[in-house]
């Protein structure tokens, strides 16, 4: 398969996707594309079918119609151990670890690129130090995963995904249970990965200040797309996620030297 990708050429495009569970239309006719090394954020209210369509990304669903490719090819053509390799997912649900340390858990990144029985190399060893240096916890290195907080899981789970070197990494609500600091922590250690980023939001002045675009869902159907400056609305945040708000600057600018919206949410209505 091609691993390289142009600048801003589409590395995911999402061409008339629905998906059905239960009886149900969950999502319904998605186009997206998802330029290559872009930092796209995923909003829209609770139910919308933000995950549904993150799963579909990560290969967990598959549409029940249309097609979704990945550096041109369709992703269910791909072996699954292909598609691993180039393919990181961090969810906010941190999954059981087995009591395997902070190191194991970041090792597990090179799954992907390993054979079977294949032992680990010092290379491999140096990357995994690297990147358990890089998001800041070389002093936990042998601590239980289980043990580590909740900031430090996330963190940890983005080591591992430096480890995997994808060419996409999805991350669906990673923030939702960190304070402050640690959100735009993560947020910004996933943005400095220089990767093709697809990522949900709840917070939307934070997917404001990380995104370079951004793409609006409800019921299941994409309603917006474009820049923050674009999307962020008045009148999409009434419409979509049906609240009183006024959009304004936020003082800093983007690295890009683009304003930043800032939303002021009113209370009452
Ligand atoms: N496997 C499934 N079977 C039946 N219904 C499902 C399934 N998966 C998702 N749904 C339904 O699809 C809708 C969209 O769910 P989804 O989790 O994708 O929304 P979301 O935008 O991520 O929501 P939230 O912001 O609350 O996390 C919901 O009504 C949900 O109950």
């Amino acid at each position: 398969m091609h691993t390289e990708s142009a600048p801003n050429a589409a590395l995911v495009n999402v061409e008339n996707v629905s998906w059905r569970a239960a009886n149900k239309s969950i999502l319904n006719n998605i186009n997206l594309q998802i330029p290559s090394g872009k930092f796209v954020g995923l909003i829209g209210p609770n139910g919308a079918g933000k995950s549904s369509l993150l799963r579909c990304l990560y290969r967990f669903n598959r549409p029940t119609l249309g097609k979704i490719t990945f550096n041109q090819q369709d992703i269910w053509q791909l072996k699954s151990e292909d598609y691993a390799k180039h393919v990181a997912v961090v969810l906010q649900e941190t999954p059981s670890q087995f009591n395997l340390s902070l190191y194991d858990v970041v090792a597990l990144g090179l799954t992907p690129h390993k054979s079977l029985f294949s032992s680990t190399t010092q290379s491999d060893k140096q990357k995994i130090t690297q990147a358990i240096a890089t998001v800041g916890l070389e002093q936990q290195c042998n601590q239980s995963f289980e043990s580590l907080s909740g900031g430090e899981k996330q963190r940890a789970l983005i080591a591992r995904a430096i480890v995997q070197q994808p060419q996409l990494l999805i991350m669906d609500e990673p923030t939702s249970h960190l304070d402050v600091k640690y959100q735009i922590q993560v947020m910004e250690l996933a943005k400095s990965l220089g990767v093709t980023v697809f990522a949900s939001f709840h917070d939307l002045n934070l997917a404001a200040a990380m995104c370079d675009e951004l793409v609006v869902i409800k019921k299941g159907e994409i309603t917006h797309t474009g820049t923050p400056l674009q999307v962020l609305s008045e009148n999409m945040l009434a419409e979509v996620f049906e609240v009183c708000a006024q959009v304004t600057h936020h003082p800093q600018l983007s690295k890009s030297g683009s304003s930043i919206p800032h939303i002021t949410y009113f209370y009452g209505y």
